[in-house]
């Protein structure tokens, strides 16, 4: 395999604007919370521009026309929990209609390794486009977890959507699940020796929850 990252990364100046805000560690829960949602709702925009269309005809106060919609593409979204739900009001304001389904998944601090703890998913699993969410991508090792665990109760197309990746976090995906595309907003440095990101922006979940 290719040293290459295979990896999208979203880096409107509006979301490097916000993610910066977000990084600093004076940001406090509301506003790293309010950030993190719009940042989500910024990148659905950008990794349904594929979606798929479809004509219908309708009528305006002018005249009759034909006009495009969403052609009914089944979609799901998937929060790693718990930082994952950061994310998961952004991407449900932009597809209202998408079912959730949730993975409960830790890292577990001395070995680093994922824990499962939840697993609760649509029934209809195997006919949608699943988008995972968690807004950290560290060693990989939760989010590649959560993909192989979806796999195995029968998911056919996954996207994985996170805030901030390390490089080695990537890898690990490209290398485990090569048929999912990653979308980041930014690639930072490495991590440091407790696999935290750097810089990256501390532990997303306790700041999202007010844990520290
Ligand atoms: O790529 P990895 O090395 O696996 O690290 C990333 C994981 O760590 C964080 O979760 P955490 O374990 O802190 O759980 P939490 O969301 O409950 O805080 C983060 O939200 C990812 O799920
Ligand atoms: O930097 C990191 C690494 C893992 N999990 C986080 O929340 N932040
Ligand atoms: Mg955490």
């Amino acid at each position: 395999m290719s040293d290459k990252l295979n990896v999208n990364v979203i880096d409107h100046p509006l979301i490097q604007h916000k993610l910066t805000m977000m990084r600093q560690k004076d940001t406090g829960t509301k506003d790293f919370r309010e950030l993190l949602e719009e940042i989500a709702m910024l990148m659905t925009y950008e990794i349904t521009r594929d979606f798929p269309l479809k004509d219908i005809e309708i009528e305006t106060p002018v005249s009759k026309c034909t006009a495009k919609v969403l052609a009914g593409k089944k979609v799901g979204v998937v929060p790693i929990l718990r930082a994952g739900l950061g994310m998961l009001n952004g991407v449900v304001n932009m597809i209202p209609a998408a079912r959730v389904g949730h993975v409960g998944m830790y890292r577990d601090p001395k070995t680093l390794k994922p824990v499962e703890y939840y697993c609760k998913l649509p029934g209809d699993v195997e006919e949608r486009t699943l988008i995972v969410v968690d807004p950290m991508l560290a060693t990989g090792g939760s989010a590649s977890a959560a993909l192989t665990l979806l796999k195995e109760k029968g998911a056919t197309s996954l996207t994985l959507m996170c805030l901030v990746a390390a490089p080695e976090g990537i890898k690990v995906i490209n290398e485990d699940h090569p048929d999912v595309p990653v979308y980041v907003a930014a690639v930072d440095e490495k991590l440091n020796e407790k696999g935290y990101i750097v810089p990256g922006l501390g532990d997303a979940g306790d700041r999202i929850f007010g844990t520290l």
